[in-house]
C-alpha cells in the first residue's frame, strides 16, 4: 500500500511489508517520467558496476535506452573493475559514460571490490537519486530499474529501495526454481533474524539492485567488498528508519553462479559487515585477515578485503576544509 499523505507508523516488520512493498509493474515509463518531473524534479544516475560481463553488459545499456531517451535517467554510468573481456568498449559502445574504478578517488589505492566501486561512482555522479544495477543479469528488463525509482519518485518519505525477485537456481540443463541465493538464506537471512528481525521482511537483502537518495547514501560507510549490501541496508536502517525503506517485486532474475569456494568468502565478508555493525562501535579496528581453507594437509589462504571506506559526506567536507571555504560563505 502507498500512503502519500499522513505517514502510517512502520516499526515492526508486518507493518513494514503492509506499507512498503512495491511491484514494478505499477511503474511503467509514462508514470516514471511524470513523477520525476512532478513538484520537485529529481535528477537520477544509474550505476552499474562490472566486472568481466562482457556477454551482459550490451543487453542490459540497451534495454535502459529508451528510459534514458524519455528523460528517466540523466546519468548512465559502467564502472569497470578493469575488465579483460573487452566490458569498457562494449559499454561506451552502447552508450554509456565508463570509468576505471581505481582511476576514481585514486588517492585511496585500488579498488578493492565492489563495494569500493559503488562508494567511489558516488563522486563521479551528481543525480539526488542513484540506483545500482549489476551487470551480470541474464534476463534484464527495463522493469528492474522502473521499479527501483517508482517508490523513491512517489514517495518522499522513501529514501531507500531494494530489489526483491525470485531466484532459479541453475547447473548446467537443470533449473532449481527459487534454489538462487546460498548466502542469502544460509547467511544473510539467519543474521538479520538474530540480530535485526525488523530487516527480516527483505525478500533479497543482499540483492545488488538497490537505489537510494543521494543525502542518505553519502552518509553510508561503503565495506570495499561484498559486504557492501548488507552494510548498507543496516546502515539505512539506522539512520533513516524502517519507514524509509522499501521493496518493489522486479520479478524473476537470473544471475550467474560462483562457486561454493568463492562463495565462502563472499559470506565471510557479508558476516564481517554485519558483525562490525552489530558487536562493534563505530571507529573500531578493522577486522582482517585472509579466509583459510584446509588443503592438501596444510591451509590454503584467500585474501578477503573487508576494509571500510568512510561516508563520502566526511570526505567532501575534509576537501572542502582543506580548499578553504568558498568565496560566498
Ligand atoms: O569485484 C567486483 C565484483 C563484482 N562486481 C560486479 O558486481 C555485480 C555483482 O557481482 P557478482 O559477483 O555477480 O555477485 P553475486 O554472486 O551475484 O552476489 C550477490 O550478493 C553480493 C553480496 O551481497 C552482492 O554484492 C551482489 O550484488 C549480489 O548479486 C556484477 O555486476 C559484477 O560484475 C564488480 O564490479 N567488482
Ligand atoms: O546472493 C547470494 O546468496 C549469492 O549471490 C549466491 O547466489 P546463488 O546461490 O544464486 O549463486
Amino acid at each position: 500500500m502507498n500512503e502519500t499523505s499522513s505517514q502510517p507508523t512502520i516499526e515492526t516488520p508486518r507493518e513494514w511489508l503492509a506499507h512498503r512493498s512495491y511491484s514494478a509493474a505499477d511503474y511503467a515509463l509514462e508514470r516514471i517520467v511524470e513523477l520525476k518531473g512532478a513538484a520537485a524534479p529529481t535528477s537520477v544516475s544509474v550505476v552499474l558496476p562490472a566486472r568481466e560481463v562482457v556477454e551482459t553488459i550490451g543487453p542490459i545499456l540497451d534495454a535502459l535506452a529508451p528510459l534514458r531517451a524519455a528523460g528517466a535517467i540523466d546519468e548512465l554510468v559502467v564502472v569497470d573493475a578493469a575488465s579483460a573481456d573487452g566490458t569498457a568498449a562494449v559499454a561506451e559502445a552502447h552508450g554509456a559514460i565508463v570509468v576505471q574504478e581505481s582511476a576514481v578517488l585514486a588517492d585511496h589505492g585500488p579498488a578493492q571490490g565492489k563495494g569500493d566501486a559503488l562508494w567511489r561512482s558516488l563522486a563521479v555522479t551528481r543525480g539526488d537519486v542513484v540506483a545500482f544495477l549489476d551487470s551480470d543479469t541474464e534476463n534484464f528488463d527495463d522493469r528492474f530499474l522502473r521499479g527501483l525509482l517508482g517508490p523513491l519518485l512517489q514517495e518522499p518519505a522513501v529514501a531507500f529501495v531494494k530489489g526483491a525477485f525470485r531466484r532459479p537456481f541453475r547447473l548446467g540443463e537443470t533449473t532449481v526454481p527459487d534454489g538462487g541465493g546460498r548466502v542469502t538464506e544460509l547467511v544473510a537471512r539467519p543474521l538479520l533474524n538474530l540480530h535485526l528481525p525488523q530487516l527480516a521482511g527483505f525478500v533479497q537483502p543482499l540483492a545488488g539492485e538497490f537505489a537510494a537518495r543521494r543525502s542518505l547514501l553519502e552518509q553510508l560507510r561503503f565495506p570495499v567488498g561484498y559486504g557492501v549490501e548488507i552494510a548498507t541496508l543496516i546502515d539505512s536502517f539506522r539512520i533513516a528508519g524502517l519507514g524509509a525503506l522499501a521493496q518493489v517485486d522486479l520479478g524473476e532474475r537470473h544471475n550467474r553462479h560462483q562457486s561454493l569456494r568463492a562463495l565462502s568468502a563472499m559470506a565471510y565478508a557479508v558476516m564481517v559487515a554485519a558483525e562490525r555493525r552489530i558487536h562493534s562501535t563505530e571507529g573500531a579496528p578493522a577486522v582482517s585477515g585472509p579466509l583459510a581453507f584446509p588443503h592438501e594437509g596444510g591451509l590454503a589462504l584467500r585474501h578477503v578485503a573487508v576494509e571500510e571506506r568512510p561516508p563520502l559526506a566526511h570526505l567532501n567536507r575534509a576537501r572542502r576544509g582543506r580548499r578553504g571555504p568558498a568565496p560566498d560563505q
